[in-house]
């Protein structure tokens, strides 16, 4: 009978590595430490009824049948019964060791797997926010807006990197300038509060650009977070254009919190599905200035590096760093790790 068990041996090799998102799972397989990963095609979650049935799927087209797995997924990890947010799959570690051939099932939150994939990041993966030099053995940050916005940190700590995932999307987000508190009394509240992830995700971008039109008096005409980032890039629309001014400024505010309560002189680093789309906006004056305003402490994050990660699929790659080198990273299997 398979059981929680939360056993510091490494994983047994071949590992199957996924990473489930509310709308697509992409999954690959680390035949040994040293092997390069497998990819296999995205999965639609919809288009299976559960996820045993798109593992089963993907390891029809697999040279080899994996030992064990390492699953990332949004939302938190309790009990044997797992929910996904965002789509109807549930999962059920001790079913999956029951029917899918596979010895040790260990399942983590999304953003620690994007804390993990920040530990070591190759050049050609990332983009650079600002001119700073490298702190390599320095705890960093990782926040990403997409759907939601996820934080973690990543410590660095007798010489391993320990991931801490929270709700730092859940922070509060409070007006600065003068415009800010034109446009703050437009904004939609969650039970009467502005969080950070009311602002900077796809949803905030309508919040927000609708208050922009509201403190304007305009009807707004943009419906879609990308109708808006396009029109703003574009130099189409002049809310529009505000909107992302702004997004990026709050996004610089709320990371340049981050970076100080992590220490993370290693580095922030902007993953999630809007960073990427963003990217012009990004290396405007307006998010490392934001970043950077943090008297007394504006020297220090002057030092601290920002980078957008571009990896496609950089939680896999971080889960894949942690599967050959699990001695190097700090992370806590209490409680979510299942073996037969
Ligand atoms: N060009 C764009 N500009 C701004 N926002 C965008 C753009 N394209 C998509 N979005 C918004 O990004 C959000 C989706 O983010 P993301 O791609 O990170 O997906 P996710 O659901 O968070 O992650 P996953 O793919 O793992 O399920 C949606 O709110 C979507 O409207």
């Amino acid at each position: 009978m398979p059981e929680l068990n939360h056993s510091d041996a490494p994983q047994p090799f071949p590992i199957l590595i996924g990473d489930i998102g509310g709308t697509n799972a992409r999954f690959s397989i680390l035949a040994d430490a040293n092997s390069e990963q497998e990819h296999f095609p995205v999965v639609q979650t919809a288009n299976f009824e559960t996820i045993d049935d798109a593992i089963k799927l993907t390891l029809e087209k697999s040279k080899v049948q994996p030992r064990s797995a390492i699953l990332a997924m949004a939302g938190p990890v309790q009990g044997d019964e797992i929910p996904l947010t965002n789509c109807d799959w549930v999962i059920r570690p001790k079913t999956m060791i029951a029917n899918l051939g596979i010895e040790d099932v260990l399942i983590i939150n999304d953003f620690e797997a994007q804390a993990l994939a920040i530990a070591e990041v190759a050049d050609d993966h990332r983009e650079s926010i600002g001119e700073t030099s490298e702190n390599n053995a320095a705890s960093r940050a990782v926040l990403g807006p997409g759907t939601g916005l996820g934080v973690a940190g990543l410590i660095h700590t007798q010489h391993q990197w320990i991931p801490v995932p929270g709700e730092g999307g859940h922070i509060d987000l409070g007006p600065r300038s003068e415009r800010d508190l034109q446009i703050w009394p437009y904004l939609e509240a969650i039970e009467g509060r502005i969080s950070a992830e009311q602002v900077i995700c796809g949803r905030g971008l309508q919040n927000l650009y609708h208050a922009i039109c509201k403190a304007d008096g305009i009807e707004p005409s943009l419906k879609e977070p990308a109708d808006i980032t396009t029109h703003a890039l574009a130099g189409t629309n002049k809310q529009a254009e505000e909107t992302l001014t702004l997004f990026v400024t709050y996004l610089g505010r709320v990371a340049g919190d981050i970076a100080m309560i992590f220490m993370a002189r290693g580095g922030v680093y902007l993953s999630g599905g809007i960073s990427q789309k963003i990217l012009p906006a990004l290396q405007k004056p307006e998010f490392r200035a934001a970043f950077e305003d943090k008297a007394p402490h504006t020297e220090m994050m002057k030092t601290i590096p920002t980078h957008v990660v571009t990896h496609p699929l950089a939680a896999l790659s971080g889960l894949a760093s942690y599967a050959r080198k699990p001695a190097s990273f700090g992370l806590a299997t209490e409680g979510r790790r299942w073996r037969r």
